[in-house]
């Protein structure tokens, strides 16, 4: 499954984007509050189901009036602070989490109330544009620290006869997430003596800082908007990288409403009904929350989700089935799984997700849409239906 962390500094609001984005929907009957540990649960991005195509929505549990929820792991890290990567404020520990994610959240504070460390400050005191370079340096710091710790291993392999700069580096960088192609990808856009020797710290921060970049793509999420000074937003959405402005105790507040059945909202919606009873304090919270997503369209937590999986990671949705005509499994359920994959992948990497045994099985694929064979070379599309033909059984 796809991983995305949250990471910012403390009192940045990870811990309540978290509760609200790991929280089940109560549409979304008996699909389990689902926490693998207690900073560690599933959540999920929003896409178009390939059952508004038909005349008839596909029931699925994950999918409500079309608009469907595919799942990924989300990771809350708990707050870092300047100085993480030489082990201030634990910081160690939690840049140790970030090698999970294949995409990171930066949450910042858009309102300014805090502090460089999370301490709570007058509203619009701390400049909110500080917060942003400071997880992306602490990272590159951390990994050039660990490059360098391993370095010595790295001049003695360059002693061997055969050596090879590119697998010593894949070896020191792979529990990082970096893949061989990646390594490859990384030293070409850098200038590097050829021997390990005569590299200077500068070389292996830029190697460190090339490596996070390809490896850990980052959205910005500038929360708090309910609360932040106009200048503040416009500041950071004019930042040329992606930031999304979000408010997660908005989102929270209607996801607890949905789910005690006082309001009508689905995640991603970008407005809500109330349609239960409420007292007075909750409505006017909730007519504010009103004005702010009439704003921004909406919260902002489903759509800095959806952003990390299907543009930064430039991921799809497809569909495997075993009837290319009723688009249904074995059992009748249709539509029943949703694979998120990389742009580029075929059928053939799609049979693989769904069978990790099915070897040399696989024979060819049919598009469900379309009812035609699709060849190996195919690239899948958001929303592709697909019946794997293999020998599998
Ligand atoms: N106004 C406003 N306050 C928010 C929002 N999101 C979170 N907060 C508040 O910000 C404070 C910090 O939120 P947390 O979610 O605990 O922050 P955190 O980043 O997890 O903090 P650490 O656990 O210390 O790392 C709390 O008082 C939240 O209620 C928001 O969208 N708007």
């Amino acid at each position: 499954m796809l991983s995305l962390a949250l990471a910012g500094k403390p009192n940045a609001g990870k811990s309540t984007f978290y509760t609200a984005a790991t929280m089940a929907d109560v549409d979304v009957a008996n699909y389990p509050f689902t926490t693998i540990d207690a900073n560690r649960g599933v959540t999920h991005v929003r896409t178009d189901c390939p059952c508004l195509e038909r005349d008839e929505r596909c029931g699925h549990e994950h999918c409500h009036d079309g608009k469907r929820y595919v799942p990924v792991e989300l990771l809350d890290v708990a707050g870092l602070v300047p100085g993480a990567h030489e082990g201030k404020g634990l910081g160690n520990q939690f840049l140790d989490e970030l090698t999970n994610a294949d995409a990171i959240l930066n949450v910042v504070d858009a309102t300014g109330g805090t502090n460089a460390e999370g301490e709570p400050v007058e509203i619009g005191s701390h400049d909110p544009l500080e917060d942003i370079d400071f997880i992306e340096r602490e990272m590159d710091l951390w990994l050039a620290g660990i490059i360098d710790r391993n370095w010595e291993t790295v001049e003695r392999q360059s002693r061997s006869p055969g050596f090879d700069m590119d697998d010593a580096l894949t070896d020191l960088l792979t529990g990082f997430g970096a893949t061989e192609h990646d390594v490859a990808a990384c030293l070409r856009e850098l200038d590097y003596p050829e021997s390990p020797m005569a590299w200077e710290d500068d070389h292996r921060e830029a190697l460190a800082t090339r490596v996070r970049e390809r490896t850990k793509p980052i959205v910005v999420v500038a929360n708090k908007i309910d609360a932040a000074p106009a200048e503040n937003v416009e500041a950071l959405r004019a930042l040329d990288k992606p930031v999304i402005p979000a408010t997660a105790q908005g989102e929270l507040a209607l996801r607890r409403g949905a789910d005690a059945g006082a309001i009508d909202y689905d995640p991603g919606d970008s407005t809500f009904e109330v349609v239960g009873e409420l007292p007075d304090d909750q409505r006017a919270l909730l007519d504010a929350l009103s004005d702010t997503m009439d704003e921004y369209g909406g919260t902002g937590v489903q759509r800095a989700l959806d952003y990390a999986v299907y543009d930064l990671l430039d991921h799809i949705t497809a569909y495997p089935v075993q009837d290319a005509s009723k688009w249904t499994d074995g059992q009748g359920n249709v539509l029943p799984d949703a694979h998120l994959l990389p742009r580029g992948s075929t059928p053939v990497d799609l049979a693989y997700a769904v069978h990790s045994d099915i070897g040399d099985g696989y024979l060819h694929a049919v598009d469900a849409k379309t009812s035609m064979e699709v060849s190996d070379a195919y690239e899948l599309e958001e929303g592709d239906v697909v019946k794997i033909v293999s020998t599998a059984k």
